[in-house]
């Protein structure tokens, strides 16, 4: 595909003059290839377009974290390539493993590709582990259910697999019950049950959501031992941009079902191209920020059934100008290489010495408890139009310069 493939990323007929999101950009065979995919569910009220235009790699030993708002489609985006949406779903594009398209298999045809393949990390482990089984004994079944082997040759695999994860005693704890775990526990024996087919791909879906801090920061560090050991390339999803950094090698935002800006972690903490990542790093607690205010993006997420003609962040954007309204934008390079964002406004953002006052009108009070924090607050009015707001920032540069 060429780099200039107008029909790669979902541009419809706009003629671009700068490449678009392109796999030739991604070097290296790719376990995991996502293209254009899109996926709508018809129900009583109208169609659901949960995720519109989705493309992105994932290679062998590498680290994805996608970002995004609550209804952003990450989870979906997720369920499609295991597998799992419900019948009714409209699946379009393509998501190819191991150069293997899985869009349209059966349930039964993705059997041996969930699992072995790809295995994926709940959320909530309670609703994923059965409460009246030991945890060895499903972890054990999760290996026989692949491979053909006797119940002790599985069970030693589960206490294996257990200790990998870092539970002490794993001998004592395969024989323990789901609520005999502590809940940071349970999320190990989780990533144990992911790991146990030894799959090449791990997605784990809010691992850390429910987890105290320093929990957290150790099931995140098991994940990355995994990798380091195993080779598997790992997609988190989380809806904090905190748990991404330093974790993950790339980040994808997603907002109102597609992907609005894509880059390395590094790229994307440190040049923002997309005004609503501006805005996500904002109203993100920051460690070296305790005591400092926060400040939320004002408005709510898009209707996924209604939405917006051109770009859908454009009611919650600061920079939004006519075309924004007009035409939703292609997911394009920007000034720097291998870095894509989906804005009109992205050249212009580059120019801004302090991106994040863009959103600093508002303040949300000092943070005391980071973790009650929620990223949007729908109950805070729309922003002021772009006259304010660049008057505004000029006002501020030139106070500060
Ligand atoms: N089976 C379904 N039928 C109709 N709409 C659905 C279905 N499953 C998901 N959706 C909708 O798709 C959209 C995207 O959902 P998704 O779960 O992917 O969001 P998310 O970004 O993972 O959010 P969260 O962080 O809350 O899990 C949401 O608006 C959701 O209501």
């Amino acid at each position: 595909m060429s780099e200039f493939d107008v029909t790669a990323a979902g541009g419809g007929n706009q003629i671009m003059a700068e490449p678009e999101f392109s796999f030739d950009d991604a070097a290296g065979d790719k376990l995991l290839k996502v293209e254009n995919l899109s996926v709508d569910f018809p129900t009583d009220d109208g169609v659901v377009h949960a995720v519109r235009d989705v493309s992105f790699t994932l290679g062998a030993g590498e680290v994805l974290g996608v970002v995004g708002e609550s209804g952003s489609g990450k989870s979906v985006s997720s369920m499609a390539i295991m597998g799992l949406l419900p019948k009714t779903a409209n699946i379009g594009g393509s998501i190819k493993f191991k150069g293997r398209e899985l869009v349209g298999l059966d349930y039964k045809q993705m059997q041996p590709v969930r699992g072995n393949g790809v295995a994926m990390i709940f959320q909530d482990p309670m609703t994923s582990l059965n409460p009246v089984y030991t945890v060895g004994w499903q972890l054990a079944e999760a290996y026989q259910a692949h491979h053909n082997v006797s119940k002790k040759a599985a069970w030693a695999k589960a206490v294996e697999s257990l200790e990998l994860v870092g539970i002490p005693q794993p001998d004592r704890r395969a024989s323990q019950y789901p609520h005999e775990f502590s809940g940071g526990m349970r999320q190990r024996a989780m990533i144990a049950m992911a790991i146990i087919n030894d799959p090449d791909v791990i997605i784990a879906d809010e691992p850390t959501t429910a987890l105290d801090v320093t929990v957290q920061a150790q099931i995140l560090d098991t994940l990355l031992r995994i990798r380091d050991e195993t080779s598997a390339g790992i997609m988190i999803i989380t809806h904090d941009l905190g748990v991404v950094a330093g974790m993950v090698d790339r980040v994808q935002v997603m907002y109102g079902g597609t992907v609005v800006e894509q880059g390395t972690v590094d790229e994307v903490f440190e040049a923002q191209r997309m005004p609503y990542t501006v805005g996500l790093l904002g109203s993100i607690p920051n460690p070296q920020l305790l005591g400092k205010r926060l400040t939320p993006i004002k408005g709510a997420p898009p209707s996924l059934m209604n939405l917006p003609q051109g770009c859908s962040f454009t009611p919650r954007c600061p920079l939004a100008i006519e075309e924004c309204r007009e035409t939703e934008p292609a997911l394009l390079e920007t000034d720097r290489p291998g870095h894509f964002a989906r804005c009109h406004r992205s050249a212009y953002l580059a120019t801004l010495e302090h991106p994040q006052r863009l959103f600093a009108h508002e303040e949300i009070g000092v943070v005391e408890n980071p973790a009650s924090l929620t990223m949007a607050n729908p109950d805070i009015p729309v922003a002021e139009d772009l006259g304010t707001v660049e008057a505004r920032l000029h006002e501020e540069e030139s106070s500060t310069s």
